[in-house]
């Protein structure tokens, strides 16, 4: 089932926590709504599912008003942030619980807790109590017992995240196989950006109860429609027009700040065409890449991450001398607060 959100907003007393928002989720999609806390993501979630009523606009499940719709009529699982399962029943008695309460027969309901046990790779762990599971298989059980009432939209507030990151990680690539497997339309809210890059299909990057920017995650990063997304979604170097490393190119006046992702800053032991002096000032060592800190000579500092391989070649040391230029960077339309 698809969903469309036409012009939605919802206040508490003098605050706008959802601002005008217009939205349209294909159904089957997977998208996740990514931004800072506070920033109208759980509000957003709680209008499609009915939980709030908006204050304006309205809300479309599958072509059809729901806007007055009740929770029950649209048909939607829910998992809420650090989701309790009913500690006093078993695992298979928690997925059971929504088919139980809509009176479905003790032999139909037996079948599809064995399915969801299946589908969710716990079978024979049923008769387990909460508190036996690890917090990723407990997260997992959430999931059946939204889907066991077959739910035409799946609504998911922080799935991963009171997990650690290992469990986090393998809980990502499930709930992506899942998605793949059941196709139900879901939403997911997440503050975490490798939360909604490695998962969603499309992102929905919100800012002060309004929608910034839609988009594959690979647009969202590599096409960020403002500096808002450019700086959320990736570190970033912000430096001025004026600096030195941009000597070489020509900035409109206007382009007061200049954003640079740290993996578009080249570092070269030799000075070439196009280069600055920079000294290293510290060398941390974050896995698959190295970041370097490293202060131009106008004391502007910048952070350059470089691959393994790389570093390896250049062997740098803290206080070496090195010469660096932007292989690429991004300027925006400078922003009016109205
Ligand atoms: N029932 C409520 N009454 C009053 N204010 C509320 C209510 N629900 C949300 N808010 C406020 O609305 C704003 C947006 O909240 P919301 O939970 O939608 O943000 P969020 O982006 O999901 O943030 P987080 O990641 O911290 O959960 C917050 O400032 C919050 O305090």
């Amino acid at each position: 089932m698809g969903i469309a959100a036409e012009n939605i907003s919802k206040g508490f007393g003098n605050f706008q926590a959802v601002d005008r928002v217009n939205l349209e989720i294909a159904q089957g999609s997977l998208i996740a709504l990514l931004g800072p806390s506070g920033s109208g993501k759980s509000t957003l979630l709680r209008l499609i599912s009915g939980l709030e009523t908006p204050d304006e606009g309205r809300l479309w499940l599958a072509g059809k008003d729901a806007t007055t719709q009740s929770v029950r009529e649209r048909n939607i699982g829910f998992v809420f942030q650090n989701y309790a399962l009913f500690k006093h029943l078993t695992i298979g008695q928690n997925i059971a619980f929504g088919l139980e309460i809509r009176s479905i027969s003790a032999s139909k309901v037996k079948k599809k807790v064995a399915e969801l046990l299946d589908l969710i790779q716990l079978s024979g762990l049923g008769n387990r109590y909460p508190a036996q599971l690890s917090g990723g298989q407990r997260q997992r059980v959430a999931l059946a017992r939204a889907l066991a009432i077959e739910p035409k939209i799946l609504l998911l507030d922080e799935p991963f995240g009171a997990l650690d990151a290992r469990v986090r990680k393998d809980l990502r690539a499930w709930l992506r196989q899942l998605h793949e497997r059941s196709r139900v339309t879901t939403v997911f809210v997440t503050h975490d950006r490798s939360d909604a890059m490695e998962v969603a299909d499309k992102i929905v990057i919100m800012n002060k109860g309004r929608i910034e920017q839609i988009g594959t995650p690979a647009e969202i990063y590599n096409r960020p429609a403002n500096a808002f997304v450019m700086g959320f979604v990736g570190p970033v170097n912000i430096l001025p027009s004026s600096a030195n490393i941009f000597q070489c190119h020509n900035f409109a006046p206007t382009n007061s700040e200049i954003f640079i992702r740290p993996q578009d800053i080249a570092i070269e032991t030799g000075s070439s065409s196009n280069t600055v002096a920079a000294k290293v000032q510290r060398l941390t060592h974050l896995g698959s890449e190295v970041q370097a800190e490293l202060a131009l000579a106008d004391g502007q500092l910048i952070t350059a991450h470089l691959s393994r391989e790389h570093f390896d070649k250049l062997q740098l040391e803290p206080q070496q001398q090195v010469f660096v230029k932007p292989k690429a960077a991004k300027t925006f339309p400078v922003d009016f607060s109205i």
